[in-house]
C-alpha cells in the first residue's frame, strides 16, 4: 500500500518481485484557507480498501494468496484519536503551514536541545508543531484526545484493530528521542504531551496483527493475511530504490525533490539543516533534503511557456542549449525552500537573461537550476565526511536521459536510474516480503526485487564547468532573499 497525498497505490507483488496486479484510487485534499491542508482519514481507508477490493474482483486475485501486506505512508500527518479510537477531526497534513508560531514557540522553549534530541528542526510540516497548535487552537478536541497517529498508522490500525507507530515515520513526528529510539519524555515534558498518546514503536518489518474479520468482511481479504509496520514513504523510497548501503545516495526528482543518504548510525549531525530519520532497517537512519519545487519546476515552466507541447520534447530540447545554458541560471525556489534554507519566503529567479538567450536555454536552465539545489545538499554531505560513490535517481525526472547526464556531472558521480521504477509501493512490499520470511533482510530482498538500469557517469569537461556556475548559482539566494521578501509584501499588499 503507498497512501500518497494524492491517491493510494495498492501493488501486489509474486516472490520474485514482480508486479501482478496494481490499482489505485484517489482522494481530495481539504483547503478551507491558505496554508491549510487536510484529508479525512476515512477516505484512505475506503480508498485503500477499494483498490484491494478492485484486485480481488478485478484482476481476479485470490484472497488466499495474499499472504502479507505492509505500507508507504505520507509522512508527519496528524490523526487525532479519542478514547475509542475514533477520529476527533481531519487530519492535518506535512504540507499544511498554518503552525509558523508553534515552530517559533518550540525554538524558544527549547532551542538546540530540540535539535540534539530529534535530529531535526520544528518545521512547520511536521507533527509536534500540529499537536500544539489543536492544544492551543481547539481546546475542547485536545481535552478529548487520547492517542496520535500517522496516516498509514490508522489504515494499518483499521485493518488490525492494533494501534502501532513505525520508527521511521515516529522520527518525523519530531517526538522521538532518536539516538535512544524511544519517545523523548523530556519534549512530552516541556510541551505538556502526555506521554500516553503516543503510540507503540515497531520495526517496519514487525508483524503488526492480523487483518480483523470486521475488515476481511469489508475488503474481502481473509483473516490469515499478515499486516506489517511499513514505513514513512521516503524510507520506503529508498528500500525501493536499493538505498541500503552506506555508499549510496538517492536522488528523486518528482514534484517535490529528495536527496537522501543511508546513514549507518546515528552519530552523524546535521544540526537540523537536513532531516535525519530512522530507516526502515532496524537500527539504520538515512538523512535526506527535501527541495520543493524540483519537477514541479519544469511542469509549471511547460504549462505558463510551452502549454501545447508533448512534455518529453520541452525537455529534449534542453539538449540544443549548451552546459550552464549559455550563462543563464535558475534558482528553484518558486514556492519557497525547505532545504538547505528553510526559509517560505524565497522565490525563484532566472539570473543573466540576455538578448542571444532562446526558450531551450530557459528549459535547460530548470533542469541546471533543480540539480544545482541537489549540489548543494550534495555540499553539506562532503561538509560533513559523507562518502557514497554511487546515486540512483528515481522519480518522473528519471524519464529524461539529458537530466540523468546533468546529474552525473554536477553531482561529479556515476548515477543510475532503476529498471521498471515503482516508487516507495516497491519498498512497502519488501517490507512485506522480509517480514512473512521470504528473506532474511531488506538487503537480501533487494537483490531479487531491486534491479538497476543504465549507468550515467560524468563527463570531466562538463564537471568543471558546472563547478564554476555551482559557486555563482550559490550566491543567488544571498542575494535574493530580501529583494523576495520586499516582493511578497508588495503582493499580500496589493494582489487578492
Ligand atoms: N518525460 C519526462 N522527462 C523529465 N521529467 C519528467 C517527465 N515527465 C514528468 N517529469 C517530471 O516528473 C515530475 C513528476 O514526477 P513523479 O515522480 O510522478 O512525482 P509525484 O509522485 O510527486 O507526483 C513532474 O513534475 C515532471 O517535472
Ligand atoms: O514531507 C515529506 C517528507 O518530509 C514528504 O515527502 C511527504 O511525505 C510527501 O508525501 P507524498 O508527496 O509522497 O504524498
Amino acid at each position: 500500500m503507498d497512501l500518497g497525498t494524492s491517491a493510494v497505490k495498492v501493488s501486489a507483488l509474486d516472490h520474485s518481485g514482480q508486479i501482478v496486479a496494481q490499482e489505485s484510487f484517489g482522494y481530495d485534499l481539504i483547503q478551507q484557507q491558505p496554508g491549510y491542508n487536510e484529508q479525512n482519514p476515512e477516505d484512505w481507508v475506503s480508498g485503500t480498501t477499494v483498490a484491494i477490493v478492485r484486485l480481488i474482483l478485478t484482476d481476479h486475485l485470490a484472497a488466499e494468496d495474499i499472504e502479507g501486506l505492509s505500507f508507504s505512508g505520507q509522512m508527519h500527518g496528524l490523526v487525532l484519536l479519542d478514547e475509542n479510537k475514533k477520529v476527533l477531526r481531519p487530519a492535518i497534513l506535512w504540507n499544511d503551514t498554518r503552525t509558523t508560531a508553534q515552530r517559533e514557540e518550540i525554538m524558544d522553549k527549547m532551542g538546540d536541545e530540540f535539535i540534539d534530541i530529534t535530529r531535526n528542526q520544528p518545521l512547520e510540516g511536521f507533527t509536534l508543531a500540529k499537536l500544539l497548535w489543536v492544544k492551543e487552537n481547539e481546546p475542547d478536541i485536545w481535552k478529548k484526545a487520547k492517542y496520535f497517529v500517522l496516516p498509514k498508522d490508522y489504515v494499518r490500525y483499521r485493518m488490525t484493530g492494533n494501534l502501532a507507530m513505525d520508527y521511521s515515520d515516529a522520527t518525523g513526528t519530531v517526538l522521538l528521542d532518536v539516538a535512544k529510539g524511544q519517545w523523548s519524555q523530556r519534549i512530552c515534558d516541556v510541551f505538556d504531551i502526555p506521554m500516553s498518546m503516543c503510540p507503540p514503536l515497531i520495526k517496519s518489518i514487525d508483524l503488526a496483527g492480523t487483518v480483523t474479520p470486521a475488515y476481511a468482511e469489508f475488503s474481502g481479504l481473509t483473516t490469515d493475511t499478515k499486516v506489517f509496520g511499513g514505513a514513512a514513504d521516503n524510507a520506503a523510497g529508498a528500500v525501493g530504490a536499493g538505498i541500503l548501503h552506506p555508499n549510496m545516495v538517492m536522488s528523486s526528482i518528482g514534484t517535490s525533490g529528495v536527496v537522501l543518504k543511508y546513514e549507518d548510525n546515528a552519530d552523524v549531525n546535521y544540526h537540523g539543516v537536513l532531516q535525519f530519520e530512522d530507516h526502515a532497517i532496524p537500527d539504520k537512519f538515512y538523512s535526506m533534503g527535501v527541495t520543493l519545487a524540483a519537477g514541479y519546476s519544469l511542469s509549471w515552466f511547460k504549462k505558463t511557456f510551452a502549454p501545447a507541447e508533448d512534455f518529453n520534447d520541452v525537455v529534449a530540447s534542453a539538449g540544443k542549449s549548451t552546459v550552464g545554458a549559455n550563462g543563464l541560471l535558475y534558482t528553484p525556489y518558486i514556492v519557497g525552500e525547505r532545504a538547505p534554507y528553510a526559509d517560505a519566503n524565497i522565490r525563484g529567479s532566472f539570473t543573466g537573461i540576455d538578448g542571444i538567450h532562446q526558450r531551450y536555454d530557459f528549459v535547460r536552465a530548470v533542469l541546471e537550476g533543480i540539480i544545482f539545489s541537489f549540489r548543494d545538499l550534495f555540499d553539506i554531505y562532503e561538509e560533513n565526511g559523507g562518502d557514497f560513490d554511487t546515486v540512483v535517481s528515481i522519480g518522473g525526472g528519471a524519464k529524461s536521459p539529458l537530466w540523468l547526464q546533468i546529474q552525473a556531472d554536477i553531482f561529479n558521480r556515476k548515477v543510475v536510474s532503476l529498471k521498471n521504477e515503482q516508487g516507495p509501493g516497491m519498498g512497502a512490499a519488501m517490507m512485506a516480503a522480509t517480514g512473512l520470511g521470504w528473506f532474511d533482510s531488506l538487503q537480501d530482498c533487494a537483490k531479487t526485487f531491486v534491479h538497476f538500469g543504465k549507468e550515467y557517469q560524468p563527463i570531466p569537461a562538463n564537471v568543471a564547468k558546472y563547478q564554476q556556475l555551482h559557486k555563482i548559482y550559490k550566491q543567488v539566494y544571498g542575494q535574493t532573499k530580501q529583494i523576495s521578501e520586499e516582493l511578497l509584501d508588495y503582493r499580500r499588499e496589493n494582489l487578492n
